[in-house]
């Protein structure tokens, strides 16, 4: 009996990988003929090629920065393919902006991809604003636009100046005591005063102490997977009942401040209600709580100002609403807080190793608030005086476009129908099928597409600069380089914090690098680490280089990439590994 147990079992399960060999070996005779690197076996598809990388590139670089090895290596078109089935999903990367917008981000939007949808519901809750689609998306998006708009931000400006000014502070004593620390960890510490200001109007002094939100919103960051292509290289069995725990203690510090902001907005109205003046500022959480009272009156046919029902005790929240702030709220904090300070960390490192860069941007600087004069005083006294840093927002956009800290992962989803899963790409004539696939538009190789930004590698502020630019041939200033810069994605799913992000951004380079200087220096290394900028990222591995021929012999540990010494691991974002360590300097003691 048990024998014939056994024959079962093993009769079943052979008839199953025979099913299952077959399968994989039809889905991938399906890719013939389409742009993809050779397979060395058809059973193990482009796996060797993962294999290949992990074994080239540093330990946990983003696999971003892969697809430009692929892509050159193998002479690939803009849009190709690669199968990590059945292990990982069958990729169609794309390096073509404009096929991008018109099939996946645009013109067609398509809904997140499954992987990304499960990643961001389990770190953030159902309700968040990254991975909801449709009408919910919609309806969430629109009540919390208001409060990103760059207009709203502005009024922050000055609570972003005396947030910069703390981080000054926190700069200088660094440079007096010559101290060697991380760089993004204290630009983290003020993007996140900086988003608790928007979102809430409150200051969490996160550069001082540790807020509780603070304290388990970054207990959660580290509990997420990183970048390891494959589940199994980060497999936590206690990871859930971890995240669990954790977001209850969350949320309550979250429900805490989302009470005292609902508290303080119901004095507002009732002193604006007595004719009293209100603070004209108005967080992020006071314009969603707006939209949202205006669309309930709507529902009810309520349309003149005095009649619309307002929330003036946060006990009477609905707890659908609730909920949806402190998703969205978790959101913020998740994709606000990291991007910003990476960037400006990397613009940091950027600026240091290229002085010439750095001495235009300290023109502008020196052109549009003297020398002499307060910086600080001067945008808070007139905050849009920071429209007037064209280099400065270049330098950001430049360090964005060889950084980028996200993109977006896109999929067929039966449920929001497609008005269109195939495509021909008219520089190829190849036709292409969404069916099956995941598609990553990846921001990190569009814009090291030559067509839009040529020398690809280097540092160019100017080239975003239309009469500045050495590349005037360029196709980013073509119709068709409209959506080349993808930094914060584009369409109806792009950043909603990205006028706060180059606002932040421009406010914090305004006030510190002329008096700062950031060197890199990594623990136990030399400082100030120069490699060589190569022309791509496939000659800099390959076999003819010294690099590339020492990491195969064994001989060379990959700690460089792109000619930095400081290149992207994904934590949440893809962020500066080693959180981009070294000292700071004060410019006058050079
Ligand atoms: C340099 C800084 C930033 C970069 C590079 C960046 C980049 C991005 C990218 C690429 C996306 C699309 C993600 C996807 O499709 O999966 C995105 C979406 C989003 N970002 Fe940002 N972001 C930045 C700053 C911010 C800030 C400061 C906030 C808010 C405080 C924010 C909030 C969001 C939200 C809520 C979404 C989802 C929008 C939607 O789907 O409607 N981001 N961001």
């Amino acid at each position: 009996m048990l024998l014939e147990i056994v024959a079962a079992v093993a009769a079943g399960f052979i008839a199953w990988l025979a099913y299952f060999v077959n399968d994989l070996v039809s889905k991938r005779r399906k890719l013939d003929g389409l742009p993809q690197p050779p397979m060395k076996n058809i059973l193990l598809g482009h796996l060797h090629i993962a294999d290949e990388c992990m074994k080239l590139f540093p330990k946990g670089i983003h696999s971003h920065a892969w697809a430009d090895y692929i892509r050159e290596k193998w002479n690939l078109p803009e849009t190709f393919y690669v199968d990590w089935r059945p292990v990982g999903p069958l990729w169609l990367f794309s390096a073509d902006p404009e096929l991008a917008s018109e099939h996946i981000l645009v013109k067609q939007s398509l809904p997140k991809s499954p992987w990304e949808k499960e990643f961001m519901d389990r770190f953030l809750g159902k309700n968040n604003l990254v991975s909801l689609e449709g009408a919910r998306h919609k309806m969430l998006r629109s009540m919390f636009n208001p409060g990103f708009s760059a207009n709203n931000i502005m009024t922050y400006a000055d609570a972003i100046v005396e947030a910069s000014l703390k981080f000054i502070d926190v700069l200088k004593a660094k440079a007096q005591s010559n101290e060697h620390f991380e760089m993004e960890e204290y630009a983290t510490r003020l993007t996140i005063d900086i988003i608790g200001l928007a979102v809430f109007d409150v200051n969490m002094q996160a550069q001082t102490k540790l807020h509780p939100i603070v304290e388990h919103f970054r207990a959660r960051v580290n509990m997420m997977p990183g970048a390891q292509p494959f589940f199994w290289q980060d497999a936590q069995p206690t990871r859930p009942i971890r995240l669990w725990w954790n977001n209850r203690k969350l949320e309550a510090a979250i429900n805490d401040e989302l009470d005292q902001k609902v508290q303080r907005r119901a004095k507002d109205l009732e002193n604006e209600s007595r004719g009293m003046v209100v603070p004209q500022k108005k967080s992020i959480i006071d314009l969603a709580l707006n939209a949202y009272e205006k669309e309930m009156a709507m529902g009810q046919n309520v349309t003149t100002g005095d009649a619309i029902k307002r929330i003036t005790d946060s006990r009477t929240l609905p707890p659908r609403l609730r909920q949806d702030l402190v998703d969205s709220i978790k959101t913020f904090f998740f994709a606000g807080h990291d991007t910003t300070s990476s960037t400006l960390a990397w613009c940091y490192y950027l600026l240091h190793r290229n002085p010439k860069a750095r001495s235009q941007l300290v023109s502008e600087l020196d052109e549009v608030f003297p020398p002499g004069t307060s910086t600080a005083r001067a945008i808070q006294q007139d905050p849009y005086v920071i429209n007037k840093l064209e280099y400065t927002a270049a330098c950001i956009k430049e360090t964005l476009r060889i950084f980028p800290p996200a993109s977006t992962l896109r999929a067929l989803d039966p449920k929001y129908p497609a008005q269109h899963t195939t495509f021909t790409d008219p520089r190829t004539g190849i036709k292409h099928d969404l069916e099956g696939t995941t598609a990553w538009p990846i921001a990190h190789m569009i814009q090291r597409n030559k067509r839009f930004f040529p020398e690809p590698m280097k540092f160019i502020p100017e080239r975003f600069i239309p009469d500045r630019t050495p590349f005037p041939e360029a196709e980013l200033f073509a119709p068709s380089g409209k959506y080349a810069f993808q930094s914060f994605s584009v369409g109806p799913r792009n950043c909603i914090g990205q006028e706060l992000a180059m606002i932040e951004s421009k406010i914090v380079l305004a006030l510190t690098v002329r008096e700062f200087d950031f060197v890199l220096e990594y623990p136990g290394e030399k400082a100030d680490p120069q490699p060589e900028i190569p022309e791509n990222t496939a000659k800099e591995f390959s076999e003819e280089t010294e690099y590339g021929k020492g990491i195969r012999d064994g001989t060379i540990t990959p700690n460089f990439v792109e000619g930095h010494r400081v290149w992207q691991v994904l934590k949440g974002a893809a962020k500066p590994v080693g959180g981009c360590p070294g000292r700071v300097y004060l410019r006058n003691q050079n």
